[in-house]
């Protein structure tokens, strides 16, 4: 019997894929239908991988022409597969900056503030400009960690437009929430209030040229993530842990934020903080209070990259309290894991800059000029 090609769409205008309200022509999913005889092959795009649908689209197609046209008719379907383009973050991009790094904690106190701190001066003393936003509505302690509590931003004209100047310090370029609350007062701060502060701070603020961005998030998983999110173009998130099971799971969610497909920020990896005490006196001895290498381990679990430890030390939160960041120290064990950590993070922006499309304000794709992250 010889087939006719007009009478297999007609039979395949009566199917649907899995999912679908239309039908599988007209939702374009047929891309071609050729007969030889009582010969049958079916091109298929579908866009998605998952076997049991393809399986039964394939089986489906079988039925209905064998049914309704020759119960011998030989079917071939070739299946293609091309996933949609997943959604990016829609954010308006800053001219003049080219990553945007995210550093968030599941749980509080981690050390999530006191790593981006000492990660922000790294990254300044390695030649690279630097700016950051302290978005902790809950605790802002960078201008503290940074000895900036008693400044404020002045207020500047860009080409006619009045601009907030971020307040310097150690060569990072800083706004916080902070600078807008007195130290000594508890504000609570309702979300839209909040997300709008910090919008003028990203958009109304004169940060210039920068290199990166780093973004202090609070702590949790709640709306001020989401309104940054969708307010800017995030290159990646760090995720900041201890080794402990609580901050683990706490960890676990914050990735799976970043990671779920309406939000689709790349993880640029995970940094276990605080992952064994260290005393002074005894600089050879380590103790895993919080477990060891919860972080690590978590990291290989969800398959994001690890970027590194940092031990519990008095140094760091005496540096802290004093306004000045470890990673500032000279030729210290310390100093060295802030640059190995910081190193990571420039190589995994890197990566994921040339191996992902740009979603808008990106791009650094050598480490040439970077003296720190040659030298090792
Ligand atoms: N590696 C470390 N060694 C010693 N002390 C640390 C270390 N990391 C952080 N700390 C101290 O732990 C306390 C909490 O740190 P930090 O404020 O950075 O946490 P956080 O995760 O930002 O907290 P939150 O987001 O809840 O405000 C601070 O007193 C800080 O000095």
């Amino acid at each position: 019997m010889k087939l006719e090609r007009k009478d297999i769409i007609a039979a395949l205008e009566t199917i649907s894929l899995s999912g679908e309200g239309s039908n599988m022509v007209e939702s374009g999913a047929v891309k071609n239908v050729m007969t030889f005889g009582d010969e049958v092959v079916v091109d298929l795009l579908m866009t998605t991988p998952a076997m049991h649908i393809k399986k039964r689209a394939e089986a489906d197609i079988i039925k209905v022409i064998q049914e309704k046209i020759f119960d011998k008719a030989i079917v071939k379907v070739n299946i293609k597969v091309e996933a949609p383009e997943k959604p990016t973050i829609k954010g308006k991009s800053i001219p003049g900056i080219k990553n945007i790094i995210a550093v968030a904690s599941g749980k509080g106190g981690v050390g999530k503030s006191t790593v981006t701190a000492n990660l922000a001066v790294s990254l300044a003393k390695m030649g690279f400009k630097v700016g950051l936003l302290d978005a902790d509505i809950y605790g802002p302690s960078m201008p503290m960690m940074l000895d900036v509590q008693t400044e404020r931003p002045l207020s500047i004209n860009v080409d006619g437009k009045s601009k907030m100047k971020p307040v310097e310090s150690y060569g990072v370029k800083l706004l916080s929430i902070g600078f807008f609350t007195k130290p000594d007062q508890a504000v609570v701060w309702r979300g839209p209030m909040a997300a709008k502060a910090l919008n003028q701070m990203i958009f109304d603020a004169a940060w210039g040229e920068l290199d990166f961005m780093l973004i202090d998030l609070p702590p949790g998983t709640g709306d001020i993530h989401l309104s940054i999110m969708q307010s800017l173009p995030i290159t990646g998130a760090v995720i900041v842990s201890t080794p402990q099971n609580v901050a683990l799971a706490d960890a676990k969610k914050g990735v799976a934020m970043f990671q779920q497909e309406s939000i689709n920020v790349p993880v640029l990896g995970i940094i276990e903080n605080m992952a064994y005490f260290t005393p002074d006196e005894l600089p050879e001895n380590k103790y895993y209070i919080f477990g060891k290498e919860g972080a690590r381990n978590l990291a290989t679990d969800l398959g994001v990259p690890f970027l590194g430890e940092l031990p519990l030390v008095q140094s760091i939160r005496e540096a802290g309290d004093l306004g000045r960041p470890a990673a500032l120290q000279t030729g210290t064990a310390l100093e060295s894991s802030f640059e190995e950590l910081t190193r990571n993070i420039v190589q995994e922006t890197v990566n994921r800059n040339t191996s992902i499309p740009p979603t808008e304000a990106i791009k650094i794709t050598t480490m040439a000029g970077c003296s720190a992250v040659k030298g090792k």
